[in-house]
């Protein structure tokens, strides 16, 4: 008898999948360069969420040496523009590896787009996913701060934080931010195709507290050797953050990796946190874990 998997596929269809996958791969081999080395689609995407600490998820995990890391997020699966380019291109924007090494890319807007399940797991079914979350509201925070930020150096005018979140004395539904908070929505898209096992959700809350635990986590889930230690870490008091350690050199995360958030009223504050238990209750009970968020 087939055994069934938690999104319901049999493990038949499965090995199917697994193969069609690897012809997938092989079809889209880029030149083997003489040291070995070839351009290879991801077999793990970091699919968001944005400012979840996604940057910060992806230079932890190239601290180990099974992992080659594309550099920029290459919006291959939410841009119409370039997914027509297909997937010899997107493997084209992959850096270098070695055969045993994993490759991985970042695109944060990829968890909130809903074409994007498909579009991987069409590519290859058997992708292991990373997704890292946040206290909703702190994300919701962390992206205006984005935006201000984005339109202050387009000397771009800015509405203050509290006339984008309330709307008639209300939470307004229709700021953008506040939907990518609403982790369930967008995770019911990705459950369609990808059971769970295949998703391992980091918390992004504890990445920033204490790093080392959560990445021996994404270490595992990856069937990576236990490579990153205590030494890779170290806490800068200037910028509050743990920067990285690799080989000796030392390095933290850009300067727009960290900033102040706008300060917000309490009682608007209490009203974010109060809107979000319901649909956080949704998103733990499908995922069968909780989180340690307001
Ligand atoms: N070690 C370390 N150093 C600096 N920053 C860290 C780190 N770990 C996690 N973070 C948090 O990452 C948040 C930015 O998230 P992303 O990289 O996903 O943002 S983006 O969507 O790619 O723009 C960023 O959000 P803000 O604090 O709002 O700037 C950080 O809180």
């Amino acid at each position: 008898r087939p055994t069934v998997n938690e999104a319901g596929a049999s493990s038949k269809t499965v090995d199917y999948e697994q193969r069609r996958a690897s012809s997938i791969q092989n079809q889209t081999q880029t030149a083997v360069h003489p040291n070995g080395t070839r351009q290879q689609l991801p077999q793990t995407i970091i699919i968001g969420v944005r400012k979840g600490g996604t940057r910060a998820l992806i230079e932890m995990l190239s601290l180990h040496p099974g992992i080659a890391a594309a550099e920029s997020e290459v919006h291959f699966f939410d841009w119409e523009d370039h997914f027509e380019k297909g997937l010899q291109w997107y493997a084209s924007q992959m850096p270098f590896s070695y055969p045993h090494q994993i490759t991985v890319e970042k695109t944060p807007a990829y968890f909130t787009s809903s074409k994007v399940p498909e579009r991987i797991y069409k590519m290859n079914p058997a992708t292991r996913l990373l997704l890292i979350l946040r206290d909703p509201t702190e994300r919701i925070l962390s992206d205006y701060t984005q935006v201000f930020y984005n339109r202050l150096q387009k000397h771009k005018l800015y509405q203050p934080i509290e006339t984008v979140l309330i709307k008639n004395g209300d939470i307004n539904m229709d700021y953008k931010a506040l939907n990518r908070s609403l982790y369930y929505i967008h995770m019911q898209n990705w459950l369609k195709y990808f059971p769970l096992s295949h998703i391992h959700v980091v918390d992004g809350n504890m990445l920033i507290k204490d790093p080392l635990p959560e990445m021996k986590r994404v270490e595992k889930f990856l069937n990576l050797s236990a490579e990153i230690n205590a030494s890779n870490f170290y806490f800068n008091k200037t910028k509050g953050f743990y920067c990285l350690r690799n080989h000796g050199r030392e390095r933290c995360l850009h300067e727009s990796k960290g900033r102040a958030h706008p300060q917000v009223a309490s009682p608007i504050l209490a009203k974010l946190y109060q809107f979000f238990h319901e649909p956080n209750r949704k998103f733990f009970q499908l995922i069968g874990r909780t989180f340690d968020w307001h």
